[in-house]
């Protein structure tokens, strides 16, 4: 099987699974087993050494019938089209949960960012942008920053995008800086929505984030900040891991020290030499973990090792799922990427929305809005697994994909 085929597989199954629970017919989860647009590009790029390099990049619409879609770019060498359809699968899913009038779209560059200089990662943004550009814009399809792109890309490609518009077009991207029409908070929104969706579990199971030993793997954006919540709420965070390993203490680290020394693409544990594996990392002993790095990590492998009570998603698709049903048999409170990382791309929709209006909100505002919305999606999530007995991920992909299939059946599409 292809390195992500079992991403877009195994959500089929779900989808399919919910649909029918929701009495929706064969014809319907035809519409919606696949992305509706898939644009794939071939990026020639200017290299520092005067030579050319040409990079593959995509962009998935996975169904518009709510609205415009609307999901992160990555740029990682591991993309493939299977994981951007997936992914684009995932935002439908999480903007439905939320209640935001978007559909899913994600896109990708299989690329290496890390290898390549700033001015190339620039050419080569707006390269992406050129290319992609008669799918995009406001109205149609509003990419944001997800693996290895951030605030300062999100800058490039919106100018790119600006000066093919003739109009200065901040609605185009969300996730820019706040100088260019960025919303407050957008930054620390996944991590900040994850740790809602943690006090909404912890709640459920009779604790509290104070003193809980928390796992995390990833000290990106997501991870960082979210390890910095928890380290502020007197969480004992005693393991994060990037790329290259992880760091453990089992008397909690110093998140302030390492949030100093971690580079842009998240990476830290290389400065230090007591290291363990991403895959120890999964069976150390705590009460709460969180995969915040990416796809396909919580597998039948390693689903019996794992020791925490609760596991809440802050990657997309880092749990299998045969992981899913033995982490729920095994009574491990799952929360699924689709409601716990909603946080980054509902702020998205208030930077869009403010974008739109031309007023901007205090971080105060978008914060509690956040809460508003992450809140109410965990306890119909929570609510609808508890009375139909099944597990978190089903009830999140029941709510998830309401919305878009009575959009579609409304305009005659299924
Ligand atoms: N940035 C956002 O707003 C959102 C991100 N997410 C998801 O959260 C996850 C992390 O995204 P970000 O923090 O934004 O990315 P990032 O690029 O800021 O950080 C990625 C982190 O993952 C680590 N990583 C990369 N490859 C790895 C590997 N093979 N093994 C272990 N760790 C590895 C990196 O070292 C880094 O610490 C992704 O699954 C992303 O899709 C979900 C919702 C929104
Ligand atoms: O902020 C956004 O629009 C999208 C965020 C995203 O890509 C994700 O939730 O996976």
């Amino acid at each position: 099987m292809a390195e992500h085929e079992n991403l877009v597989k195994s959500s089929q199954i779900i989808i399919k699974d919910a649909l029918d629970k929701l009495g929706f017919d064969e014809g319907m989860y035809e519409l919606v087993k696949e992305p509706m647009r898939l644009l794939t590009v071939r990026i020639p790029v200017r290299m520092d050494d005067g030579t050319v390099k040409t990079f593959t990049g995509y962009r998935a619409q996975h169904n518009d019938a709510v609205g415009p879609t609307k999901g992160g770019v990555r740029f990682h060498p591991d993309v493939d089209e299977d994981e951007v359809k997936a992914l684009s699968m995932w935002m439908t899913l999480k903007c439905g949960i939320v209640d935001l009038p978007y559909g899913g779209g994600k896109g990708g560059i299989v690329c290496d960012p890390r290898q390549m200089s700033i001015h190339e990662v620039e050419r080569l943004s707006r390269g992406y942008v050129r290319a992609i550009s008669q799918i995009v814009g406001p109205t149609k399809d509003i990419p944001a920053p997800d693996v290895f792109t951030n605030s300062q890309i999100m800058a490039w490609m919106m100018d790119e995008y600006s000066k093919m518009d003739e109009f200065n077009s901040p609605g185009f991207i969300t996730g820019k800086p706040i100088v260019l029409g960025g919303s407050q908070g957008r930054d620390r929104s996944t991590a900040l929505g994850v740790v809602i969706a943690i006090e909404e579990a912890a709640k459920r199971r009779g604790k509290t984030i104070k003193d809980s030993r928390v796992v995390i793997q990833g000290f990106g954006n997501a991870g960082s900040f979210l390890a910095k919540f928890l380290y502020d709420a007197g969480a004992k965070v005693i393991a994060i891991s990037d790329a290259h390993g992880a760091l453990h203490d089992p008397n909690g680290l110093d998140i302030d020290y390492l949030l100093d020394r971690r580079d842009s693409f998240g990476t830290v544990t290389n400065l230090f030499e007591d290291t363990i594996t991403n895959k120890e990392l999964f069976e150390l002993d705590c009460d709460i973990l969180v995969p915040a790095a990416i796809s396909n990590q919580i597998t039948e492998d390693n689903a019996y090792d794992i020791k925490a009570e609760i596991v809440v998603e802050a990657a997309n698709g880092p749990t299998t799922m045969e992981a899913t049903k033995i982490l729920t048999e095994r009574g491990i409170l799952l929360v699924p990427d689709v409601l716990a990382s909603a946080g980054g791309v509902t702020v998205s929709y208030f930077e869009w929305v403010q974008n739109n209006q031309g007023y901007y909100w205090t971080e105060e505002e978008v914060n509690e809005k956040l809460r508003e919305k992450l809140v109410r999606a965990f306890d119909n999530i929570y609510s609808l697994a508890q009375t139909r007995n099944i597990d978190m991920r089903l009830a999140a992909y029941i709510v998830g994909i309401k919305r878009t299939a009575e959009a579609a059946r409304y305009r005659g599409w299924a």
